[in-house]
């Protein structure tokens, strides 16, 4: 581990390098024009302005940015396998319930810069509702989940989403509406599901996404996209706020919080309360 002197705290270690398909260069693209509210292929002009200014000027002690992503919908939709997907590509074929809540840190490096997705994985069963909504609160993505093959979760996502909004600042939070188990439909039903989900995305503000953690089919171009959003959104936010590109900025987590997610243990969905 390379060691190297702290100007506050003494000895610190650099954080462990970003893992190489964790590596953003070029603007994340959307699924489809037709499902998406962002139809820019390039990042914002100031912002990527801002972000290089950043990335030469970072040192190792700067706080992180990160940003917080709750993942809500019915039971059973998925949720838990598409984030298990990109996170520890892995797929789960039995169903074990999300009990309350859990959550995964993912690193990235945008454009040079570190920046942290925060997923928070929440119970789809109304028995846990009340542990799981106490972790909305903080959420700058809103990823309301339905499963492709059960036309009826798509009609509880705008619920799921007043739901989610009520602890949330609805200026502030980007909204994703992802249909999952795009593999067990035939193209045309496929074609429909997806022409319904579009229909919704547009009346939340939502951008829609098909996937399937199952074949993996756009689950790390979602999440990437994701990030990349949830990114450009915090450099805006400095921006606005004056904040100089040179200090730990917007919403920020110690690398001790990092640190305790990779030590977890992941093998059991948990609850945190
Ligand atoms: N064929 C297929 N099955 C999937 C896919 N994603 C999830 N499943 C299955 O759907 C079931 C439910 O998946 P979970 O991810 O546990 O569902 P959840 O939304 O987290 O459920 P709760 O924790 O109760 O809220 C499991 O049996 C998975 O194997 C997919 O992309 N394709």
């Amino acid at each position: 581990m390379v060691i190297m002197q702290d100007h506050r705290s003494g000895v610190k270690p650099f954080p462990p390098p970003v893992s190489k398909d964790r590596i953003i260069c070029d603007f994340p693209q959307c699924y489809t024009p037709e499902a998406s509210l962002q139809l820019k292929t390039d990042w914002d002009i100031q912002a990527k302005a801002a972000f290089k200014d950043k990335a030469t000027r970072l040192q190792p002690w700067d706080r992180q940015k990160m940003s917080k992503v709750v993942v809500v919908g019915d039971l059973n939709v998925g949720k838990t396998c598409l984030i298990n997907r990109f996170c520890k590509d892995v797929f789960e074929r039995d169903y074990k319930a999300t009990i309350g809540v859990d959550f995964e840190i993912e690193r990235f490096e945008i454009s040079g810069v570190p920046f942290s997705l925060q997923i928070w994985d929440t119970a789809g069963q109304e028995k846990f509702k009340c542990i799981a909504s106490a972790y909305y609160r903080g959420a700058q993505v809103i990823v309301t989940v339905f499963d492709m093959a059960d036309i009826k979760s798509l009609d509880h996502t705008c619920q799921w989403l007043e739901e989610a909004m009520r602890e949330n600042d609805p200026d502030s939070c980007f909204i994703l509406l992802v249909g999952t188990k795009t593999d067990l439909l035939p193209s045309d039903e496929r074609q429909k599901t997806e022409k319904d989900a579009v229909r919704i995305a547009a009346e939340m503000h939502a951008e829609f996404w098909a996937v399937s953690a199952k074949t993996g089919e756009n689950v790390q171009a979602f999440f990437f996209r994701v990030a990349a959003l949830a990114f450009e959104n915090c450099i805006r936010k400095d921006m606005e706020k004056g904040v100089p590109a040179k200090v730990g900025l917007g919403d920020t987590i110690k690398s001790d919080r990092i640190t305790l997610a990779e030590e977890t243990n992941h093998e059991v969905k948990r609850s945190c309360c």
